[in-house]
Formats: structure tokens, C-alpha cells, sequence
């Protein structure tokens, strides 16, 4: 065992909870991974615990404290008191040892008995058993297992000196969460991911759905020397714009033709759903608006007066809208690839065809996924993994956006299909709970909010309570993990990009100060007329 820097008082409030003291000058953190070594049926075993309390129970008297002239160190010596005056009281709880068969922490089921040596837990140790790697020893190097995600360093331990490797595998096949408030670094942190995803060692297969345009940096990617693979693998970064998002008319389901057309009466419903299903019987599948409404006025005649409100809202809210097309749509070989990785830049399109686009494009991939796995005919072989920056807009917890339904059938049955997702959002209160809670892994960061963290405390059962009360203290760049590709939740800081962040936040200050300058650079309009530019109406249009 490392060396001790405290010793156990006693067993603390919880059944999993212990009390041990250490001097001033260790310096352990709330959050901080310590170990000690206790023999489980006949084996010493190594337990790691998580402090989750500091308090200082000795210390120099408040009296001698109070005049800010003098030091603690001038009081200690006028006290003559040694350098371990201060001592500390801290709380942990046992997250257990880690059992090598099971890869996963099991629960020592006894407390550390008073007087047992306590240390801080080494870093090899903690970057072994931390994720959920599934490692045979409990101390490896993990830098050489392949399909691993570097996204930080444990955040109490100085840079870089404990790393934290998620398994891609875990996050991408149980879903994955990124929530945190404006500006605290869910796009940085999805893109991080992306960037190991991307990495020859997983050469994964990616859609990113970008609300507004937060991920064109990435293409950086390409022609990078860290992402190169030795057999010559490097990603593929496709850039889809609005322009080339399209909605195959023969593709909507008759539940989205009646959202479209907002709320049409029984009669219309009626006849637009026996027609829909006629079209939808019919050979070709490249049928538009008029042959829709050609089939209406065959079954019910041309004077029918509700087939003819029906041409009206269908003109208006189909044919008119650019992104249904009675042939074109997006084609799914142009963007699933292995090693590829497709942003779909959808910050032109209002957030209904935002929504609709996903909506169809989700069932396809999703169909596609479900033939490939029951044998039949498939044009999408591999796993899929698609991101959706502000997730709530695709699955709301109103429960009023077309996608939603597609979206909880991926979230609850897409691990059967190879179909992972990864919502990113600053309101994880207007997410949908059935698919918040389906997504097994969570990367939480600053959240102010309390509506947003009760969410989080409900749907996020891995990330305990005292690991969850440091939320409102991040700052941008740590996070929490917990879930799935964890044994055991930890903070974290996410590491650097390897590409440059393309969402940052202008600096406006700074673009004032700039304008202003390059304003007074620029000769004035009275200057230029003085030497005969310029627009002025001044003396030369007398002449
Ligand atoms: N891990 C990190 N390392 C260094 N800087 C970071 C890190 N994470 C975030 N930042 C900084 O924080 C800023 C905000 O991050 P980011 O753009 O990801 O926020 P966001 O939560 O996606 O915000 P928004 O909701 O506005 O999109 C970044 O521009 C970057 O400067």
C-alpha cells in the first residue's frame, strides 16, 4: 500500500460510511479516491472509498486568528505549536475493491475497523478500475487497450496524472448523455468524444445532428497526423447542408402528414388516410403532392368539398416547403460509413423541419439497422452512433415533436440493433424521461438550475447524491461521469480538443475595441470627399 496519510476513527453515519483523520498538510479533497486494505474471506483485498467531507476539527484558536496582520504561522509559533496542529475529520464511503473476475467493484461488506491505515489511492489503480474497462488485474496500463475513449484526468489529482479512458463500446451501445448549462462545455466535451471515436482504433460510424452549426472544426480532423492510422486509415468528415436535406414525400407515415397539416377534421383524416394508404401500396414510390391528391378525388370524386380543403393544406404545408420532395432524400450510403463521420447542419431549417427531417431519417436508419440484425437485406452493415446537440428539441418532454416516438424506440431497443444515441443539452428538465434515463451513460456538468438538477437526480440513478452536490460548483471543462462506462461515478476534467472549438463565445469587448479601431483607420466620409471619393455631395457636385 502506498503510503498512509490518515487513520480510521470509526464507522460514519451511512452503512457504507467511515470516518478517518489526517493533518492539515495532505490536503484531501471532497471527491478524492483513498484505499486501505482489509482481508475479505481470507484475502487482503485493496477497498477504495470516495471522501465526501472535510472539517476541520483542530486548529489554531479563532481568537489569535482574528487580526489579519499577524500569520498562522507567527500564531503557531507564538503558541509553540507543531506543524500538525490542524487536523481534519473526513467522511468516505466504500466503493468496495475490485474484483477481477467480475471486472467491477464488489462491496467488502464490512467497514475499515478504527486505527487501519488510510491512503491515497495510486493512479494506475484508479485508471484501471475507475471505467469500466474490464480489466483482469486491478493495475494495468491502459493506454494500450484499444477502443478506449481518453476524455480527461480525475480532477482532484494534478493534470493528466490519473487519465480517465471511457469504453467506447459501453457508451455508444447503452446510449450516452452530455448535460450541463450554457457555456459549461457539452460541445467541447461531444466533440472530445468524437475526436477518440474517430481515432483509428475505432473507426467509428457517426452522425452528429447540429442545430447550429457547432461542429465545422471538426473537419480539422482530416489529414491530421494524430488521427492517421498505419494502414493508411484517416477519417472522413462530411459536411451535409440544409440544402441537401430532403424528405422523400412516400416516407412520411400518415401520423406525420396529420401533424404537418395541423389538426384536420375526421372527414379529411379520413379520406387522406385511405388515399396515403393506396399511394403507399403503389409501385413507384416517387409520388408527390398531385398524384396524392389525383388518388383523393378517384375514390371520393372531384367535387368532394373536404378533398378539396385537403389539396389547399397540403399545397401550402407540403408542396411549398422545400424540404419534402416527392423523389429526393437524404441517401443513407452518402452518410454512414465506418470511419466516417457525417455532420448534418441543419441551423437554416426552422425547428419543425428540423424535427422532421430527423424524424424520417431516424426510422430509416433505424429500419435499415433492424433488417441488417434479423439477416434480411440491409443497406447499413455496422453500428450506427448519431449525436444530437439541444436533444431536448428532438425528444421534448412535452412530448409534441414528430421525432419523439422514434427516439424512445432507439433509446429503449437500440442496443439490440447497434444503434446507439447521444444527447447533448442544457435542459435535461425538458428532455423526455424515458429517454434521459435510457441513456446509461452521463457526462453532467455545471448546472445551476434546479429544475435541471432534479432531473439529473432522477434519471441519473448511477451519479450518487454527494457526488451530485458538486454540480453547481464546476466550472467549464469538469464533469461528472457516471453510468455504464463507469464502475464507480468520478469528476473529472475533460482534456484538451485535439481540433480547434469552433462554438466558443465571441469575445465582445474585444470585437468592439477592434471596430472601433479599424473605424478609425478608415478615412472619413468628409476626407474622401476632400480628395474626390466617396458618395459627398459636397463642393465637386457644385462645379
Ligand atoms: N475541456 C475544456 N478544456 C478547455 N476549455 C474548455 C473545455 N470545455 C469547455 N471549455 C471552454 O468553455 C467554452 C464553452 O464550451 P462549449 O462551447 O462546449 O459550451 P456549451 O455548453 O456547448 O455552450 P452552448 O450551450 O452555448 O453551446 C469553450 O469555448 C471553451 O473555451
Amino acid at each position: 500500500m502506498a503510503d498512509p496519510i490518515g487513520t480510521v476513527a470509526g464507522p460514519g453515519d451511512g452503512a457504507n460510511e467511515f470516518v478517518f483523520v489526517a493533518p492539515a498538510e495532505e490536503s484531501i479533497k471532497t471527491g478524492e479516491f483513498v484505499t486501505y486494505t482489509v482481508a475479505v474471506d481470507g484475502t487482503d483485498r485493496s477497498v477504495i472509498a470516495r471522501v465526501t467531507n472535510r472539517e476541520l476539527i483542530r486548529g489554531l484558536p479563532d481568537g489569535y486568528l482574528a487580526d489579519p496582520g499577524v500569520g498562522p504561522e507567527t500564531v503557531a509559533a507564538t503558541l509553540g505549536a507543531s506543524d500538525d496542529t490542524e487536523l481534519y475529520r473526513l467522511r468516505a464511503t466504500v466503493v468496495g475493491y475490485y474484483d477481477t473476475d467480475m471486472t467491477t467493484f464488489a462491496n467488502p461488506r464490512q467497514l475499515p475497523r478504527p486505527g487501519t491505515p488510510i491512503a491515497i489511492a495510486p493512479d494506475r489503480q484508479l485508471e484501471t478500475v475507475l471505467p469500466n474497462l474490464g480489466c483482469a488485474t486491478d493495475s494495468r496500463d491502459v493506454t494500450t487497450l484499444d477502443g478506449i475513449a481518453e476524455v480527461g484526468w480525475l480532477l482532484n489529482r494534478s493534470a493528466g496524472a490519473t487519465t480517465v479512458h471511457l469504453p467506447i463500446e459501453e457508451f455508444v451501445s447503452t446510449h450516452l448523455a452530455i448535460l450541463a448549462a450554457t457555456g459549461s462545455g457539452k460541445s467541447y466535451t461531444a466533440s472530445v468524444l468524437i475526436e477518440e471515436m474517430m481515432q483509428p482504433d475505432a473507426r467509428a460510424s457517426l452522425l452528429v445532428f447540429d442545430p447550429h452549426g457547432e461542429y465545422d472544426t471538426l473537419a480539422e480532423m482530416q489529414g491530421a497526423e494524430s488521427f492517421q492510422g498505419a494502414d493508411g486509415y484517416e477519417p472522413d468528415v462530411v459536411y451535409f447542408d440544409p440544402d441537401r436535406l430532403h424528405v422523400r414525400i412516400s416516407e412520411l407515415t400518415i401520423g406525420d402528414v396529420m401533424a404537418i397539416l395541423d389538426d384536420p377534421s375526421n372527414r379529411m383524416q379520413e379520406r387522406l388516410a385511405s388515399a396515403w394508404r393506396a399511394m403507399q401500396r403503389a409501385e413507384s414510390q416517387t409520388w408527390g403532392v398531385d398524384e396524392l391528391v389525383a388518388e383523393m378525388e378517384r375514390i371520393y370524386g372531384a367535387d368532394d368539398p373536404s378533398v378539396g380543403a385537403l389539396e389547399w393544406r397540403l399545397r401550402r404545408s407540403i408542396q411549398r416547403n422545400a424540404l419534402f420532395d416527392p423523389e429526393r432524400n437524404v441517401p443513407l450510403d452518402d452518410i454512414v460509413d465506418p470511419g466516417q463521420c457525417t455532420v448534418l447542419q441543419m441551423d437554416t431549417l426552422d425547428r419543425w423541419n428540423q424535427q422532421l427531417v430527423t424524424t424520417v431519417l431516424l426510422r430509416r436508419l433505424y429500419r435499415e439497422r433492424l433488417d441488417a440484425v434479423r439477416g434480411r437485406e440491409s443497406s447499413i452493415e455496422h453500428p450506427l452512433f448519431a449525436i444530437f446537440e439541444e436533444g431536448h428539441r428532438f425528444a421534448p418532454s412535452g412530448g409534441d415533436a414528430p421525432s419523439l416516438g422514434i427516439m424512445r424506440k432507439i433509446t429503449s431497443e437500440g442496443r439490440k440493433f447497434g444503434f446507439g444515441l447521444g444527447i447533448v443539452s442544457q435542459r435535461p428538465s425538458k428532455i423526455d424521461p424515458d429517454v434521459l434515463s435510457q441513456c446509461g451513460t452521463q457526462v453532467t456538468m455545471q448546472i445551476n438550475n434546479p429544475a435541471d438538477q432534479d432531473a439529473i437526480e432522477q434519471s441519473v440513478e448511477a451519479a450518487g447524491e454527494d457526488v451530485l452536490r458538486e454540480l453547481p460548483g464546476l466550472t467549464p471543462g469538469q464533469a461528472i461521469v457516471s453510468g455504464d462506462a463507469m464502475n464507480t461515478p468520478a469528476l473529472i476534467q475533460v482534456r484538451e480538443r485535439l481540433t480547434s472549438h469552433g462554438a466558443s463565445s465571441r469575445e465582445v469587448i474585444e470585437e468592439w475595441r477592434e471596430a472601433y479601431d479599424r473605424r478609425r483607420e478608415e478615412p472619413s466620409r468628409s476626407e474622401l470627399a476632400d480628395f474626390g471619393g466617396g458618395e459627398s455631395t459636397g463642393p465637386q457636385s457644385l462645379d
